[in-house]
């Protein structure tokens, strides 16, 4: 695993984002041209196995947990991927997002399902670092493949940067061979300067993925965030070489925003970063609209609600 020195941290101080270029852009990519007919259905296909499906919810059971991994298991009807010939072609979801334990859920792993814990005091990040701390161990002890944590935004809206880098890398060891996305919030970092320089300095602590949102902030992944994140990522790997992936997370829902977020990795990052390893899309309800047009391709017709009973 790559560490930064913390000597680079002088690189994150002198970080300024253009807004209004960053606007400028935003718009082009939220105006790009959708692809239509097959090549929709191949974009909607692969954004299916970058999902990481998820349930974050106060009032979630064993009973809704256990079905959301389920639906990660066979995310699309096996009937229509075989109308499009796809249905050997591996598209399990195969992340999903939740608040339980991973123990209580081994079964399903041996689905070769990643259950991914949130952990570090979500969503809000305050409790005491020693908490905090203690959860990661605990969701590592649990079996658990990938962890993700958030940052304490108090740390960098005061720009104790050298603090947050000390706290994430802290959160990186305890996590050991687990995979860490670290959630930023940035709907709660104030200005796209805090963006990017907390998505530096995550970076450069050890993060496997940055991740835009908790989904319970009022703000969360928006088009212009995440151009200032991905162009972290780019200039963070042009410098040390390091790939770092993206995850959008909070208030997507529609196949045709999967699309743009799918073109927006290819344009500014490149092929490689459509694929799960270093681009996932965080959502509780997208994959229901992704089946929901997939259906549409292969019959026609949108269907009724008991003909997708699991979406
Ligand atoms: O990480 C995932 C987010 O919590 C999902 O947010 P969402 O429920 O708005 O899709």
């Amino acid at each position: 695993m790559f560490y930064s020195s913390s000597t680079d941290l002088e690189w994150v101080s002198k970080v300024r984002v253009n807004t209004q270029a960053v606007l400028k852009r935003a718009q082009q990519v939220q105006g790009c041209k959708v692809a239509k007919k097959q090549w929709q259905a191949a974009w909607l296909l692969k954004a299916v196995t970058c999902i990481d499906l998820t349930t974050l919810s106060g009032d979630d059971t064993p009973s809704n947990v256990h079905r959301l991994c389920m639906k990660a298991v066979q995310p699309v009807r096996h009937d229509l991927l075989k109308s499009m010939d796809m249905h050997d072609k591996g598209h399990s979801v195969l992340h999903s997002e939740v608040f339980q334990s991973a123990a209580s859920l081994t079964a399903l792993i041996s689905f070769f399902l990643y259950l991914t814990p949130v952990a570090t005091g979500f969503p809000a990040g305050q409790t005491p670092l020693k908490t905090r701390l203690e959860e990661v161990r605990m969701a590592v002890e649990d079996g658990a493949m990938e962890i993700d944590i958030v940052i304490n935004r108090t740390l960098a809206l005061t720009g104790q940067w050298a603090a947050l880098y000390d706290e994430v890398r802290q959160f990186r060891e305890a996590c050991g061979h687990a995979h860490m996305k670290t959630i930023l919030a940035v709907g709660e970092l104030g200005t796209f300067t805090n963006v990017y320089k907390a998505s530096l300095v995550s970076m450069m602590a050890g993060s496997d993925f940055i991740k835009t949102s908790t989904g319970k902030e009022s703000v969360n992944a928006t088009y212009p965030v995440a151009i200032v994140m991905v162009r972290a990522i780019r200039d963070y790997y042009l410098r040390t070489g390091q790939k770092v992936g993206f995850k959008p997370a909070g208030g997507i829902r529609t196949a045709q925003e999967a699309v743009v977020w799918l073109a927006l990795m290819k344009e500014e990052l490149g092929n490689e970063w459509l694929s799960p390893h270093l681009f996932r899309l965080g959502a509780s309800s997208l994959l229901a609209d992704i089946e929901r047009q997939i259906y549409h391709y292969v019959t026609g017709r949108y269907a009724a609600y008991h003909e997708l009973p699991m979406a």
